[in-house]
């Protein structure tokens, strides 16, 4: 059996910023694949990332990021792990290419090398034909995929994703997390991506992490944290569809609430009956069915919840 080495292991990690207690004695151990660092603003996310990558230094407990010693080894774990930070950093007057050329030549290859590194990784980005342009006349999204390319540039055993997908429209948003999925299971680089939106994440992570005020709340592998929800919503359409579909599966036994223009019922005790039951309730009252979904979990609800794991 191949005995697979944690990417990150922390052991009591804290930091506070005076009385801003951002990370509070986090004990966590992250693996190869997708992982989604979840939590609101302020959760510690970025903070926890900066600590990896010694841009910031804890106040107690330690950590190891692909084995190396955070305290000890910031090199050796720089010249491994790719970094796309949460804020603006490209200058406007760079292209794409002369940065990330530029970038690659600073981790250690040699011009040639670093050139067609960079032409490479900007092609896989998407951004071939506008890499010679200056950065400053970009869209947020060419400058978040600029901001992922310079973090592929040195061939990074790991990358580190702070919120890629901020300010990004619906469209920009799913091809940069298409290319956070490639980057994980096409090119086999460990991924840690963040977000305050859970449900962007479960599509592309493997596992996720969920931190609230410093402290973990939750890790899972992602299937596992989508089973938890144990619901679904389900929309039907028809004279006072969700009154009289609500009756009609109460009598039968389901419980169900309205949410929104939506029902969520509960489906723990066995998700093929349910789906059986609401397609043919639905039938029964001359109602139009118009989806059955996964009642994809929202961060707000998780934080809702004890702290514990799964229900
Ligand atoms: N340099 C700093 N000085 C003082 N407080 C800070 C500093 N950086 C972060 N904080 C505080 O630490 C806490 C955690 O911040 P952090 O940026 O790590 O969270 P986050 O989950 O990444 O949120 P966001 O997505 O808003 O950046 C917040 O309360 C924040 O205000």
């Amino acid at each position: 059996m191949t005995v697979v080495a944690a990417v990150v292991r922390t052991v009591g990690l804290t930091k506070d910023y005076g009385p801003v207690l951002a990370l509070d004695a986090l004990t966590l151990e992250i693996g190869p694949g997708i992982t989604g660092l979840v939590g609101a603003n302020g959760a510690g996310k970025s903070t926890f990332l900066k600590i990896l990558l010694g841009l910031v230094e804890p106040t107690g407990g330690r950590a190891e990021v692909l084995g190396h010693d955070i305290a000890a080894e910031g090199g050796a774990i720089r010249a491994r792990v790719g970094y796309l930070p949460e804020h603006d950093c490209l200058p406007p007057d760079v292209s794409a290419s002369d940065f990330t050329v530029h970038l690659a030549m600073m981790s250690g290859l040699p011009r040639v090398a670093a050139r067609e590194r960079a032409a490479e990784v900007l092609r896989h980005v998407g951004l071939a034909e506008e890499r010679y342009r200056p950065m400053g006349g970009y869209s947020t999204g060419m400058r978040q995929k600029a901001k992922l390319a310079q973090a592929l540039a040195h061939d990074p055993q790991l990358v580190l994703l702070d919120e890629p997908t901020n300010g990004l429209d619906p469209a920009a948003r799913d091809e940069m997390l298409g290319l956070v999925q490639r980057i994980g299971r096409d090119f086999g680089i460990a991924v840690i991506v963040t977000s305050h939106l859970l449900g962007e994440l479960e599509r592309v992570s493997d596992h996720v992490v969920v931190l609230d005020g410093g402290q973990l709340l939750r890790a899972s592998r992602t299937d596992e944290f989508l089973d938890a929800t144990g619901s679904l919503l389900v929309e039907v359409l028809g004279d006072d569809a969700q009154r009289r579909m609500l009756e009609a599966l109460a009598a039968a036994g389901v419980s169900a609430a309205a949410r929104g223009g939506m029902l969520s019922i509960d489906v723990t005790d066995g998700a093929g009956d349910v789906h059986d039951l609401i397609r043919d309730t639905a039938g029964d009252l001359g109602l139009g069915l118009v989806r059955i979904q996964a009642d994809h979990r929202r961060i707000e609800d998780v934080f809702a919840e004890p702290a514990g794991g799964a229900r």
